[in-house]
Formats: structure tokens, C-alpha cells, sequence
């Protein structure tokens, strides 16, 4: 199925494209933002490589694409850049929108399996299969998406643990994968029991499935001869690092307990906090990170 394009917008010699497009994970219409460099488009016209940046909570594709700056250096290293949403939209499902941090805008990259969630919360399925698949088989972007070449993912905070997770789900699918201060351990913090006591259960059994989508759990599972191709960054003046939300410590520790630590680089910057102001200051090395797997470097 098609995407609706609703606005095309002009950014570092690129375009960025506002669209929408049905989705039968969601079973409802996402809203999506595909950034597209120079060597793509006219003068250009070679196929590029793609990079998936997931948003946390409370955003829609327009946060990350307005002030994230990775457009910036995309546009040098002949990168494309995918935002997706961070929830179906316009449900109306009960409870949906009683919180700013479950529900609408915060889908948590999982598919859900607790009611009323279970039928349009698949966000899981939408950024593994629908969203890369409809990209690379349209007639229009699919002629600019180098469909041959893996995917390299990225995100930030809930979009963190989304990127990690899916990277560590997945072995193989993508190039690699970076996150800026991510929900690193959620089974032990607030954000992440919240979300996957809604969106999958509670009980001893569901708490144990919880971690099935637990990057600090899923690390401990990693292929110790293949290297991780990892960056984290966090910032030290984060405000949710400090109340114990992000804990990139038991990630780190837990990779090096189970020998997988090779390719994995966490950074602790100095006074950054949580914001697009931290993210934007260290785009562009995530988007070289990216660029560097997905041989554009
Ligand atoms: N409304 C909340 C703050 C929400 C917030 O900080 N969201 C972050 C992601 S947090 C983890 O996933 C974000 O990226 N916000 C969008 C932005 O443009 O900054 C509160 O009141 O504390």
C-alpha cells in the first residue's frame, strides 16, 4: 500500500517527507518521516542505505527530524533516515491517553498482548517487518532505498531500549546499532514495569516473559564471537539517569559478565542531560557509527 505524502520539506540538501501509511500490524494509519540525502535524489540517483531512529516517549516522528540534527550528517555520508511513530494513534482505546508515559506516543517497541492493547499495540511487528518492508517495495522511495544492504537502527531513551532490544532479538538483521540514554534494564525501573505490566501482564509468568524484551537480559543471551557493533551514549546531568530509569550500568555489567563486550562503547558525557540538546550534540558520531557498518565510511 502507498504513502500518502503530506508535506516535503528541504533540509541539508536533502528532503525530508512527511507521510502516512496503513499499517496491518497497528491496524491503523501511521504517521512516519523519511529523510532522504542529495546522493539520492537528482544529481545523485544511487540507491542509500537507511538508518531507523526510534523516539521516546511522548514523541511523534516530528521531534527527532526538527531538532536531532541527524539530517545533518546524513546528508555527508549518503544516508537515509527513517522516524517512525511511537504508538498507533487515533484508537481511543480505554486508558489510552491517561498517561503521558503508557499508551498513545509511548508503544514501547513491543507487540502487546493485554487487553485492550493486544489487537493495534504491535509496534514490534511494524518497525521489524511493516515499516521496512512498504519502504523498500514502493514504487517512489523504494527506487532511492538500497533494499539490498541491512538496516542500521538507532533511538533515543524509550527509543533506546527499542533499538537495543530489537538489534539483540534480531542477530544479523541490522548493520548495528546506537542509543542515546536508553531504557537499558526496564524490568527494573519504572518506565519499563509500567509498560509491559499494561502491555503484557502481570503475574510470575508474564514477569518472566517481560524479559524476553529486556536488553540487559537479552545481552546475556549475545553470540559471544560476534561483535556487538554498539553505542551508548548517556548523559551525567540526566535527570531520569539519576532517578534510576535508564541503569546503562547493569547493561554494560551484564555484557561483560557473559563475555560479549567486544563492539560495545557506553559514554558517559559530562553535565548532557535528556534532551534533543544532548542528542544533538553527538548525531553526528551516532549517524557515523551507523555510516561505518553500513560501509559508507
Ligand atoms: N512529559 C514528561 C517528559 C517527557 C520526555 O522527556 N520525553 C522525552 C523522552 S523520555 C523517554 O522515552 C522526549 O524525547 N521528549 C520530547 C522532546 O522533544 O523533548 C515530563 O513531563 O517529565
Amino acid at each position: 500500500m502507498p504513502f500518502t505524502t503530506k508535506a516535503t520539506i528541504s533540509s541539508f540538501g536533502g528532503k525530508l517527507y512527511k507521510l502516512t501509511h496503513p499499517s496491518k500490524a497497528t491496524g491503523s494509519e501511521m504517521a512516519v518521516n523519511l529523510y532522504l540525502p542529495p546522493q539520492a535524489l537528482s544529481g545523485g540517483s544511487r540507491k542509500v542505505p537507511l538508518l531507523i531512529y526510534l523516539s521516546g516517549l511522548t514523541c511523534s516522528p516530528e521531534n527527532c527530524s526538527e531538532k536531532g540534527f541527524f539530517q545533518h550528517n546524513a546528508a555527508k555520508r549518503g544516508l537515509a533516515i527513517v522516524y517512525p511513530d511511537t504508538s498507533p494513534r487515533g484508537l481511543n482505546l480505554p486508558g489510552e491517553k491517561d498517561s503521558w508515559d503508557f499508551g498513545e506516543a509511548a508503544g514501547f517497541y513491543i507487540d502487546a498482548q493485554a487487553e485492550p492493547y493486544a489487537e493495534n499495540y504491535k509496534m514490534e511487528t511494524y518497525i521489524t517487518r511493516d515499516l521496512p518492508d512498504a519502504l523498500f517495495s514502493d514504487e517512489e522511495f523504494g527506487k532511492y532505498l538500497d533494499g539490498e544492504k541491512k538496516v542500521s537502527i538507532t533511538g533515543h531513551s524509550m527509543g533506546g531500549h527499542g533499538a537495543l532490544s530489537l538489534y539483540l532479538k534480531y542477530p544479523g538483521k541490522y548493520a548495528s546499532v546506537s542509543a542515546f540514554a536508553p531504557i537499558a534494564n526496564p524490568v527494573n525501573c519504572p518506565w519499563g514495569q509500567k509498560a509491559f505490566r499494561g502491555y503484557i501482564g502481570d503475574g510470575e509468568d508474564k514477569e518472566k516473559e517481560w524479559k524476553e524484551h529486556d536488553s540487559t537480559e537479552l545481552v546475556r543471551k549475545w553470540d559471544k564471537g560476534t561483535p556487538l557493533n554498539m553505542l551508548i551514549d548517556v548523559g551525567t546531568g540526566d535527570n531520569f539517569y539519576k532517578q534510576g530509569q535508564l541503569l546503562p550500568e547493569n547493561f554494560e555489567k551484564a555484557a561483560q559478565e557473559a563475555g560479549v563486550s567486544e563492539g560495545l562503547t557506553v559514554r558517559y558525557q559530562e553535565g548532557y542531560d535528556h534532551s534533543y540538546y544532548f542528542m544533538a550534540s553527538f548525531a553526528d558520531e551516532h549517524v557515523d557509527h551507523a555510516a561505518k557498518y553500513l560501509g559508507l565510511l
